[in-house]
């Protein structure tokens, strides 16, 4: 597009002048607010170690923020955000979106949060953690003058990929005001490449563990050397498996100076948990703990003891019977989740359904999300959609059809109704089995109430699905997927007083689910020896009447079957797998019976060549690369696997110290740029003492950076053109400079270098 002429050029050079002063006037502005904030922060800390929510509230006609000369209002205690030391921009961006009043855990950590404390917050689901950290994340990052020129400055981690989406719009809802550019950086994307171009010009980075993990392996720039704040939502999950592993590696490579934020409704942190994310006297701020209810208190909660085999009748007439409701059901495996919603499609249920699980594609699984906060539907879902999710508030029920693995499991599941002032349902399947799960739940202060079922009206489901099955074999294929993925969810779960796979009437279950005959499954009784020969150790199966196992029998392999597969290989402890700790019933499990493990001795040719590498012998005959560790004293050419084993091992070793190496060299070079750009900044702020200097090429200096702050918004689903999608995100502020404006600097620039 041509430029305009600009037909008065004397009008031209007024508006560029008003220009300019409206915006060192705003600098200035911004410049004495972070003072007035830094100070009245300062003046109204509270104690360390003290609850604010004990401290008696501000009277209503008290004046807020400077008293006079060296006095502040109180901070600590006060019910609204306008009563707190936030900046106007983040009190505009509440404001705007209808919050007011603080809820309990917002009064109660906000205080210390925002003098750079580290906080350890629990709350009941629902109450309103997202905000207690999203506030100090913008509020710290203001007072510092966080730019684009400063890189990230804050990561926040979530367990889940919705989860992220969620607190990114909370994020850019709150933030509204700021000129702070936000990144969400969650798997299962294809563009991870176009992220990479854009992570290190990202202020506030919104992740999942994994993700955030690749960025720092695989984006030659990645840096986060001056992280200034780092939040993990849901702590208790990050902090465990199967995080663990890799939420150590971030935290590795996370500089050791920052404040960290940490929030879960339910806090089990360990002391060495505490010493992994390096905290420094940390606020513990339980606002629930001396609650009669470890759940929400507009939440009503029942139990029903419902057999395996009548789980999915149960199911049918309970969704029948609350048709105008929206529901959440939980099942155990993503193959449940898929088969319930398959069968339900069939046999309709008069309510819109939907399913959400780990197995899906990320667009499918966002707009699901999306589609369940809108409409009154049924979910079904795995536990991919216990924590944090809030749904708009509008969920009536949720219907936990298997157990959880634990009191924390199910206070997460049950939290995604009765969130923040509104009331919800939520009803539990036990099989006669499972009971004592009730016995916990009651002394975690978990109110439920045991309803008897009424058998009588409940619709028949089972009798309907052996049809269905015949009729359609890729749901009959499904359905044996269930079959042995839901044994496979029991047995591999801790606590085995509740949840023993022996006490499964495995029959019915198969028919319950349409199965004319029970899949095959072996029953081993464990038997696990240790053995050693010349050969090396490996596991065998040996008597031992404790615990039983079971192998699957694989049958032939199907488009469903590979996703059966997958599955179940989630089913089992991941990071073990990869640790090399299975124990033999896991190895159990992912071996077919017959597999037989040997150590074989390779046979090579020393004098084949091989590869395109040449090893020299002691004469000078060249040699195939593996010949040098073949055992060719022995003369029968055999491969030593040890040798080999230690040779790789070295070569892994030297790869991952040359990696390191220029890992360190890129950040230090990346990091002396920056440094250069910063301190080129810093010498041009008006706050420097320059802001007097107007004319001339300075002025245009700071304009232009300061223009520079204006707001990326960077979520890499949410348009279709990578380079169209990141200039339209950019400009959001109400601050920033108009188009118009930005063409009027650029023409002065043009014509101060040809003058
Ligand atoms: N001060 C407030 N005023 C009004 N609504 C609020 C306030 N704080 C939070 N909310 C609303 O309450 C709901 C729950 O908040 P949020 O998702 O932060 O809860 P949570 O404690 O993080 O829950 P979970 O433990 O399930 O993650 C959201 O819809 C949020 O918009």
């Amino acid at each position: 597009m041509r430029r305009p002429k600009l037909k008065n050029s004397n009008s031209g050079k007024q508006n560029r002048k008003h220009f300019i002063s409206r915006k060192v006037r705003g600098l200035q502005e911004e410049k004495e607010e972070i003072e007035l904030l830094k100070s009245w922060i300062e003046f109204g800390k509270p104690d360390p170690g003290c609850n604010p929510l004990s401290n008696p509230s501000l009277p209503g006609d008290m004046p807020i923020g400077r008293i006079n000369a060296n006095s502040f209002s109180q901070y600590s205690g006060c019910k609204l955000f306008s009563q707190m030391p936030l900046s106007q921009k983040t009190k505009d961006g509440l404001h705007e979106a209808n919050y007011k009043v603080m809820t309990d855990i917002q009064r109660a950590s906000l205080p210390h949060a925002l003098c750079g404390r580290d906080v350890l917050g629990a709350a009941k689901t629902g109450s309103g953690k997202t905000l207690a950290f999203i506030i100090p994340v913008l509020e710290k990052l203001y007072r510092a003058r966080w730019g684009p020129e400063d890189g990230v400055g804050c990561i926040i981690i979530s367990p889940t990929r919705e989860l992220a989406d969620q607190i990114f719009n909370e994020l850019k809802i709150v933030g509204k005001h700021h000129t702070f550019s936000a990144g969400l950086l969650i798997g299962g994307r294809k563009d991870v490449d176009t992220e990479k171009q854009y992570v290190n010009e990202l202020n506030i980075l919104i992740c999942t563990v994994g993700r955030l993990l690749q960025h720092m392996d695989e984006t030659v720039n990645f840096e986060c050397s001056q992280l200034q704040i780092l939040v993990l939502d849901e702590t208790d999950q990050i902090l465990n498996k199967p995080f663990k592993g890799s939420l150590n590696n971030i935290i590795s490579q996370l500089p050791n100076e920052r404040q960290t934020l940490l929030f879960s409704a339910t806090q089990t942190m360990s002391v060495q948990d505490l010493a992994r994310l390096s905290l420094k006297d940390p606020e513990y701020l339980g606002v629930h703990e001396e609650a009669e209810r470890a759940t929400p208190d507009r939440l009503e909660q029942i139990a029903m003891i419902v057999p395996l085999d009548q789980k999915l009748d149960m199911l049918r007439s309970f969704i029948k019977t609350h048709l105008n409701c929206k529901i959440l059901v939980f099942l155990s495996t993503c193959n449940q989740a898929r088969f319930v919603f398959e069968a339900f499609k069939k046999l309709p249920l008069g309510i819109p359904i939907k399913r959400l699980h780990g197995g899906m594609k990320q667009e499918k699984r966002m707009a699901i999300y999306s589609q369940f906060c809108e409409q009154r539907s049924v979910l079904f879902s795995t536990d991919v959609a216990s924590r944090g999710l809030d749904f708009n508030k509008t969920v009536d029920w949720v219907v936990q059809v298997d157990c959880p693995d634990d009191v924390a499991g199910y206070i997460h599941r049950v939290g995604r109704t009765a969130r923040y002032q509104s009331g919800g349902k939520a009803v539990l399947f036990l099989m006669p089995s499972e009971i004592e799960m009730l016995e916990k739940l009651k002394a975690a202060k978990v109110p439920i109430m045991t309803v008897k079922a009424n058998t009588k009206r409940m619709l028949p489901m089972s009798s309907l699905l052996p049809a269905l099955l015949v009729k359609y074999p890729d749901v009959q294929q499904l359905a044996q997927g269930v079959f042995i993925s839901y044994l496979k969810s029991i047995h591999v779960r801790k606590d085995k007083s509740i949840f023993d796979v022996r006490k499964l009437p495995i029959d019915e279950y198969s028919a319950s689910l349409g199965l004319s005959m029970t899949p095959k499954i072996r029953y081993l009784k464990q038997r696990t020896k240790h053995r050693s020969d010349n050969e090396g150790s490996f596991h065998v199966k040996q008597e031992n009447d404790t615990m039983p196992e079971f192998v699957h029998i694989p049958r032939e392999e199907t488009p469903l079957d590979k996703s059966n597969v997958e599955e179940e290989v989630f089913l089992l402890p991941k990071e073990s797998q990869k640790e090399g700790k299975m124990n033999a019933a896991e190895i159990e499990l992912v071996q077919p019976a017959t597999r037989v493990l040997k150590k074989k001795k390779l046979k090579i040719n020393p004098q084949r060549p091989g590869g395109t590498r040449v090893v020299f012998d002691d004469e000078g005959n060249s040699l195939p690369p593996l010949a040098a560790i073949a055992d060719t004293k022995g003369g029968n050419g055999t491969l030593e696997l040890d040798k080999v084993n230690e040779r790789y091992a070295k070569l892994r070793q030297e790869m991952k110290e040359r990696d390191k190496e220029d890992k360190l060299l890129q950040h230090r070079r990346l990091r002396e740029k920056r440094q250069k750009e910063k301190m080129k900044y810093k010498v041009a702020r008006p706050d420097d003492g320059e802001e007097e200097d107007l004319s001339g090429s300075d002025e245009e200096t700071i304009v232009k950076k300061r223009s520079k702050r204006s707001k990326t918004y960077f979520d890499s689903d949410s348009v279709e053109e990578q380079g169209k999608r990141i200039k339209d995100n950019l400009g959001f502020n109400a601050d920033s400079i108009t188009l118009a404006e930005q063409e009027e600097l650029a023409l002065k620039l043009l014509s101060s270098m040809h003058s």
